[in-house]
């Protein structure tokens, strides 16, 4: 089986990568692909341009064994939406069942996505709990998609829902975003080399005011 896991990274952050790192286990996944957004489809475009929450993800995952970062959002036109990737990911992948990773937050959204009852003609879709969102009412059409057991997820290549508990952690990049912005210190909350590079870059620090003087 092989995993996806979209984002717009900005930045990637422990929460991302412990999940991450989590379901590729309890899947026994051959790999999970990491598929940064150039262009979020419901939200405003981010101030970091694609090609630095790229390399943010490369540098966070680059010793991680059976990671992919995969580009395909990035060199593809207009809005990054989920059924263009799985759609062109599936003309690659043959026969083998993909699993679409997705928070239960935005997993909240998933009937206002593009197209999105053909997700399941492409993969399974996976919702991980995450702190603060919790269980709410399926429509029937995904009431009827649950997965009875594990082995169907394996058995059958696309179409089917199921939920996974993974360790709570209450990160997200909104909030490393603001505590940058405060100039506070984002250590232990993401990889050294992410601050690294959000340093190098100066992300996220408010623009510094020059009085001329
Ligand atoms: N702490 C977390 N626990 C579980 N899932 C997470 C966590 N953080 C992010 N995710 C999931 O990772 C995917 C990509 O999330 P995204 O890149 O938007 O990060 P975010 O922290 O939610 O960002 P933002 O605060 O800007 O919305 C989504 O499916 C989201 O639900
Ligand atoms: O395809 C869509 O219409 C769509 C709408 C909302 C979100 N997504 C995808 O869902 C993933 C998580 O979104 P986000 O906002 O949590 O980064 C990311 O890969 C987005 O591109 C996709």
């Amino acid at each position: 089986m092989i995993g996806v896991y979209g984002g717009t990274f900005n930045p990637v952050h422990y929460g991302h990568l412990r999940t991450a790192l989590e379901v590729k286990e309890l899947f026994e996944l051959e790999q999970l692909r990491l598929i940064p957004c150039r262009l979020p489809p419901h939200r405003d475009e981010p101030d970091v341009p694609a090609h630095l929450r790229l390399q943010m993800l490369e540098a966070a995952v680059a010793d991680t064994h059976g990671f992919n970062v995969d580009r395909r959002e990035l060199d593809r036109a207009g809005p990054s939406y989920m059924v263009d990737t799985l759609h062109s990911l599936r003309a690659e992948i043959d026969n083998t069942p993909l699993l679409l990773f997705i928070g239960a937050d935005a997993f909240a959204g998933l009937e206002r996505w593009h197209q999105w009852q053909r997700l399941f003609d492409y993969a399974h879709i996976v919702v991980m709990t995450r702190p603060g969102y919790a269980g709410l009412a399926l429509s029937a059409f995904l009431q009827q998609r649950i997965a009875e057991d594990r082995t169907q997820l394996s058995r059958q290549t696309a179409g089917l829902l199921t939920f996974q508990e993974v360790t709570a952690l209450a990160i997200s990049a909104t909030a490393i975003r603001e505590l940058v912005a405060s100039g506070r210190d984002p250590q232990f909350l993401m990889p050294d080399r992410v601050i690294e590079l959000i340093r190098r870059h100066h992300l996220y620090q408010p623009p510094t005011h020059h009085t001329g003087n």
